[in-house]
């Protein structure tokens, strides 16, 4: 089973209460979801592995550390998982982006991918799936399913906000899958949105509904 991990740096819960906020319009909005991606990310890198250099300071040589092991990619779920693509990409510009395109049928709240495009050397790189929001868990599923499908075998997956239940289905259909979250919610209402939760990720980023 993958682990689950919260992230309870304190700047992160703080900007988590704003991004909540009902009263947050779009730009601030959009703008919490970039920060709060970014100090993410520079969580869910902690443990990549490094090996040993040298460097010439101006003063001597020195030992020192670069990046180490497999290349990344991230792969934000369409269309709010792109809210977090640019936050992560401040710190690892190197990264490559792939996209998978979902969307939740609003009756049967099971998703439907209409677009994915994926970096080639996919065997190659780890990926980071993001998506502000894991209500269900069929889209992280969906959208898990189909980077394997395409040869992808070392997957994380990041988000904002998780309900019990998406965190279940999650691990349970992909046990190698570790997932980071920032905040674990109480519960699905009836329509599948997170309580307390955020409201509708998209609608909010992108100024929609
Ligand atoms: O865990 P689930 O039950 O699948 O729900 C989560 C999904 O719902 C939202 O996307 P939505 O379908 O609203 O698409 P959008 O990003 O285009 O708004 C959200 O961004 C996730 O992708
Ligand atoms: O609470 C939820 C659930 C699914 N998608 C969202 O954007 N919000
Ligand atoms: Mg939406």
């Amino acid at each position: 089973m993958g682990k689950v991990h919260v992230f309870d740096h304190p700047l992160i819960q703080h900007k988590l209460t704003f991004i909540r906020d009902v009263n947050t319009g779009t730009k601030e909005f959009r703008e919490l979801v970039d920060e709060v991606a970014t100090l993410m990310a520079y969580e869910i890198t902690r443990d990549l592995p490094l090996r040993k250099t040298e460097v010439e300071t101006p003063v001597q040589m020195a030992e020192s550390y670069v990046l180490a092991g497999k290349k990344l990619g991230i792969v934000p779920i369409l269309r709010a998982g792109i809210g977090m693509m640019d936050g992560i990409l401040k710190l690892i510009p190197a990264a490559k982006v792939g996209h998978i395109g979902l969307y939740r049928d609003p009756e049967t709240l099971k998703p439907i991918e209409y677009y994915a495009k994926l970096p080639s050397d996919i065997g190659e790189r780890e990926f980071i799936v993001v998506d502000p929001m894991l209500a269900t868990g069929g889209s992280a599923i969906a959208a898990i399913d189909s980077l394997k499908t395409r040869g992808a075998s070392h997957i994380r997956f990041m988000c904002l906000i998780a309900a019990p239940e998406g965190v279940k289905a999650l691990a349970e259909a992909h046990p190698d899958v570790d997932i980071y979250i920032a905040a674990l919610d109480e519960k699905l209402n009836e329509h599948g949105y997170i309580v307390p939760g955020l409201g509708d990720a998209g609608d909010r980023l992108f100024g929609t509904k």
